[in-house]
């Protein structure tokens, strides 16, 4: 079982992604070369997770510099592309940083752009190494030190960052201390992070899991098969409320009403000093065709129209800790 490979990197002149849209199947990586081609990709969520979309955001930048080289660009060309980057999806306050603290350096050349890219890749490893440590730890000194059954939401590991992962990491420091029973995988419709990709994580790190249905998470919870909930985030408001993918919700409110801790993992830079709660906090509605299909098979009456935001947000009363990389606070606190 070797190491996950890098969701996204810069091969010099083009970014590279692991297409996550064939996993499990297939480990394939994809090379792009056209700024419109990343945000495509991202929109089909070939690239996907917050962290994991900042680096792309920044790579990108560097990307409309080696295009508009090669197209011969003039600047608005080039302050588009890179605008269609960063709006390519709402909800992931990283993308925008990422898009943001990369274009601050382009007038310092190629070289400077893709150092940005680097260092948001570094610190984003870095920072999760750190989560899972405190994580753990604040998990364990409550629940005391045992093995735990750990119950999460969409794909927060490796494929989701630079390395490692946030909650994911989480659950990959409490394996690494034997503190591990099972892993409730919760298959989060209507795309499966979870049952393609974290189950797929979970198996290559040896952890044991079951996955689920979405609907089945709130039964496991109240049922008491889950001493834990583990999941990230894609935006934090500065009152603590959290959106994370569609479902998560449902997960904390079956948390509350069973009494089990419900812990948020992410970076300190998801949270999102301008919004004061997660009302202001832009979701993204995806297309019906992800409800309504399967497998290319419509499976509702062809005149049904969908309801699919990607994300829902979790008012801060319902998370117990929010786990960033300087330790373990209550939601709405400094991180
Ligand atoms: C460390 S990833 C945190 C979040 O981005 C993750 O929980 C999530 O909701 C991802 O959604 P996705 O639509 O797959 O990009």
């Amino acid at each position: 079982m070797g190491a996950t490979p890098r969701a996204v990197g810069w091969t010099g002149s083009a970014v590279q992604l692991l297409d996550q849209t064939l996993l499990p199947d297939q480990l394939a990586s994809v090379e792009i070369h056209r700024v419109d081609d990343l945000v495509a990709a991202i929109r089909r969520l070939a690239v996907r997770g917050a962290p994991a979309l900042g680096i792309a955001g920044a790579y990108g930048v560097a990307l409309a510099i080696v295009q508009a080289a090669r197209e011969g660009w003039d600047g608005s060309a080039f302050t588009a592309a890179v605008g269609r980057l960063r709006a390519a999806r709402p909800t992931a306050l990283a993308l925008a940083q990422g898009v943001d603290a990369a274009y601050a350096r382009v007038d310092d050349g190629l070289e400077a752009v893709v150092a940005v890219g680097h260092a948001i890749a570094d610190a984003d490893e870095r920072a999760n190494r750190a989560i899972g440590r405190h994580g753990a730890d604040w998990i364990l000194a409550r629940l005391g030190d045992r093995p735990l059954r750990v119950l999460t939401h969409c794909n927060t590991g490796a494929l989701a960052t630079a390395a490692w992962g946030t909650a994911l990491g989480i659950i990959r420091e409490l394996h690494a201390r034997g503190r591990v029973e099972l892993v409730y995988v919760d298959e989060t419709r209507p795309l499966l992070q979870g049952s393609r990709l974290t189950a797929w994580e979970l198996a290559e790190a040896g952890i044991d899991y079951r996955v689920q249905v979405d609907a089945a998470a709130a039964g496991t919870i109240v049922g008491g098969l889950v001493d834990v909930a583990v999941v990230g985030a894609d935006r934090i408001a500065a009152n603590g409320d959290v959106a994370n993918k569609v479902g998560t919700l449902g997960v904390a409110l079956a948390c509350a009403h069973a009494g089990i801790p419900f812990i948020v993992a992410a970076s300190a830079s998801t949270v999102d000093p301008d919004l004061p709660s997660g009302a202001g906090i832009p979701i993204e509605r995806r297309a019906d065709d992800e409800v309504l299909a399967w497998s290319g098979r419509l499976v509702a009456p062809k005149e049904a129209r969908a309801h699919n935001p990607a994300f829902d947000v979790t008012p801060a009363g319902l998370v117990s800790a929010l786990v960033t990389e300087h330790g373990a606070s209550p939601p709405g606190s400094p991180a």
